[in-house]
């Protein structure tokens, strides 16, 4: 086996001068130059996969409205009447993977230090293309102009983030998308990179590539490695990296990763599937796909294996790329008829404070998009195929007809989906993709067409794709530390009470509007139902009984006494009496001054309902009154009306009378005219 050499160029990371061995040489020297590995290997057990995206996921229903609001806060202001005004930001400009311009957002001084400290990515999908070679002596109908414009002869010109030559290489295409990912994904972001494109154009080429030309995957991994050695070699940080794979086939995910095979054995038989999982009879299992609040989506039961260095990452996903399912098509002799996926994520731990930053990476060699076959189980894969195909493009479609809209009508609103239907539930693909779509990740799209004429109608096709997923606008925030599972379990709570919190908000307010349209009712002269004033009624009618029972006894006694000659009898009667009849007779009277004050209040209260009452019943019977004089006016119009349609008859039966008049006596008249008396001498 020949080995290459790796050495560090100027402006990369890691360059590899011919091939890669069969990966492992030179990954293991280069991990040996780098410093040896990284830690122990540990297993872990699995409990589920995400595809690598940050708990701001907007789009998934079941995220909560402090998830919405920590994005908003981000940042990210949102289109419509549904979007909350967008906190102010600053921006700076820097370059982007693909040397476009990127802005850097920085949060509003409104938003809590630590979010403030969170910085968002800017950008659109960056999509390159990469056209195959073709050795053919005919024509082809597509000529690259520049490095970003490729022109076809009837369907004109598509300008993109970068077009390769035919004759480039894996690395450069891996210069050019996936390493400037991989220095984001560093960085506390999430990075995907995926590969679309006709069957037999060069996806797995390009993603996976060969012995003799390893393709974007092994390079990542390489070069992840090198600069996580590179990070971690002052001590204060500590890196974990986590690899799983997966493919949708038929509609099903499966695992790639989930067989009993020692991989430090160079010679891995495909497809042993280990047998501590329940399975359908005679194959893998098939895996569900779950909505997650802090990531997302999450893979239930993924594989994840915890790789210590790169030649074991490699042996992990050389084992997968084995099991994934490849048919012979018309156009390609090892066709992929699944999406594959490799998810690398990066758990780095600031061991100073203890806190951990998780981001993923996601590599997706998509299958191709092909037309029917004769052969029964290749078109069922391929009607598959084509179904996801179709929904990602009707995804990237809306994106991008959202993104085109607000970016026309404001700056600010660069975040995606909020007012349009996004089918990410279409397919499984889509749902995958669904928290990097929707904003969560850095995205590039690598396209790669096949420029003969036979394939024309397709790459067309590939090429309107891309258009599309150029436009699609991106904000995409810092992945947040956190601080083991603790901070997880805080979300959860958090999400949870903030969820309570807004269904008790929504039902104060929807009480709050019927005590609203009751008081209205209310006030609306309904005075009848007023429980306040038949009570007032009836209180104010009891204390005047009392009143004037009172004022009868008071009177009686008066009256009694001096009739008595009670002044003589007082005078008769001890101190002691007197006095105690002068204070019966004081409180009496206070009783009575106090009674009367209380009815006299309730009087004008009841007045003033009296006359709010009246006032109501006047506006009331003023409106029926204007109501009445509507009905009169109404009817006279419509007797006017009738009247204006008589005389109109009239009109009418007085010109026919006028027509019919002048027809007969127009021949009197002429006959007249001609008349001319005979002339008689009798006369003269
Ligand atoms: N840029 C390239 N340079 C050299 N060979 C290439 C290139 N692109 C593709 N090929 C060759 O073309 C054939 C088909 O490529 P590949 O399997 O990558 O296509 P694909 O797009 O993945 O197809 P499918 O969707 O059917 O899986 C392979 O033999 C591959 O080696």
């Amino acid at each position: 086996m020949k080995v290459m050499a790796i050495r560090e160029p100027v402006n990369h990371g890691v360059r590899v001068d011919g091939y890669l061995g069969s990966n492992l040489e030179s990954f293991q020297s280069m991990i040996q130059k780098n410093g040896g590995s990284l830690r122990k290997p540990i297993m872990r057990s699995n409990t589920g996969s995400t595809l690598g995206h940050s708990p701001t996921l907007r789009s998934t229903s079941s995220i909560s409205s402090l998830r919405k609001s920590f994005l908003r806060s981000n940042s990210i202001s949102t289109s419509g009447s549904s979007r909350s005004a967008s906190p102010t930001r600053s921006c700076s400009s820097q370059m982007g993977p693909l040397g476009q311009k990127i802005r850097i957002v920085r949060s509003s001084s409104n938003e809590s230090p630590s979010r403030r400290r969170q910085d968002s990515y800017a950008g659109n999908i960056s999509v390159v293309i990469r056209p195959k070679p073709v050795v053919s002596a005919e024509r082809e109908p597509w000529r690259i102009e520049n490095q970003t414009t490729i022109s076809h002869e009837e369907a004109g010109e598509f300008s993109f983030d970068h077009v390769f030559s035919a004759d480039c290489g894996n690395l450069d295409v891996y210069e050019r998308t996936s390493r400037p990912m991989i220095d984001k994904l560093l960085e506390g972001f999430n990075a995907t990179v995926f590969a679309y494109g006709m069957t037999g154009s060069g996806k797995t080429f390009t993603m996976t590539g060969t012995k003799e030309e390893p393709g974007l995957i092994p390079l990542s991994v390489s070069y992840l490695f090198s600069k996580v050695m590179e990070h971690s070699g002052g001590g204060s940080k500590r890196y974990e990296v986590v690899v799983s794979y997966l493919e949708i086939y038929n509609e099903k995910i499966y695992d790639l990763l989930d067989c009993d095979i020692d991989t430090k054995s160079p010679s891995t038989p495909a497809r042993m599937f280990s047998t501590n999982k329940p399975r359908t009879l005679g194959g893998p299992v098939e895996l569900r796909i779950r909505d997650d609040a802090q990531y997302g989506v999450r893979i239930m039961g993924l594989t994840e294996k915890v790789c210590e260095s790169s030649e074991e990452i490699s042996r992990w996903i050389e084992t997968g790329d084995k099991n994934r399912r490849t048919s012979e098509t018309i156009y390609n002799t090892r066709s992929s008829r699944s999406h594959a996926v490799v998810l690398i994520r990066v758990n780095n731990t600031d061991l100073s404070s203890g806190m951990t930053t998780s981001t993923t990476l996601s590599l997706c060699d998509l299958a191709g998009s092909e037309r029917a076959v004769s052969e029964y189980e290749r078109r069922k894969e391929g009607a598959y195929i084509n179904k996801s195909l179709l929904a990602l493009g009707t995804v990237i479609s809306k994106l991008s007809a959202e993104s085109l809209i607000n970016s026309g009508s404001n700056v600010s609103n660069l975040t995606g989906p909020m007012n349009t239907h996004i089918p990410y539930r279409d397919s499984k693909l889509t749902r995958l993709l669904q928290p990097a779509l929707s904003g969560n990740s850095i995205i590039t799209t690598i396209c790669t067409i096949d420029t003969r004429s036979e394939a024309a109608n397709e790459t067309i096709n590939t090429m309107r794709f891309a258009s599309r997923a150029k436009n699609v606008a991106l904000l995409v925030p810092k992945r947040r530390n956190i601080c083991s599972g603790i901070d997880d379990e805080k979300d959860h709570l958090i999400e949870s009470l903030s969820e309570q919190l807004e269904i008790q908000q929504q039902h104060v307010a929807r009480l709050e509007q019927r005590l609203c349209a009751v008081s209205a009712l209310e006030a609306d002269g309904n005075a009848v139902t007023n429980p306040d004033m038949s009570r007032l009624r009836i209180e104010n009618q009891f204390l005047k009984d009392r009143l004037n029972h009172c004022e009868q006894l008071l009177n009686k006694d008066t009256v009694e006494l001096q009739d008595s000659e009670i002044v003589a009898i007082l005078d008769l009667l001890p101190a002691e009496v007197g006095n105690l009849l002068e204070t019966r007779l004081q409180n009496f009277e206070s009783q009575l001054r106090e009674y009367k004050n209380y009815t006299r209040q309730l009087e004008s209260k009841l007045t003033t309902r009296s006359n709010e009452e009246s006032q109501v019943a006047f506006t009331k019977s003023q409106l029926s009154c204007e109501d009445d004089l509507i009905q009169i006016k109404q009817s006279e119009i419509t007797e006017l009306r009738k009247m204006l349609d008589r005389k109109d008859k009239m009109i009418d039966a007085l010109q026919s009378a006028k027509r019919l008049r002048q027809r007969v006596l127009q021949p009197i008249e002429n006959k007249e005219e001609n008349y001319e008396p005979k002339r008689t001498g009798r006369f003269y």
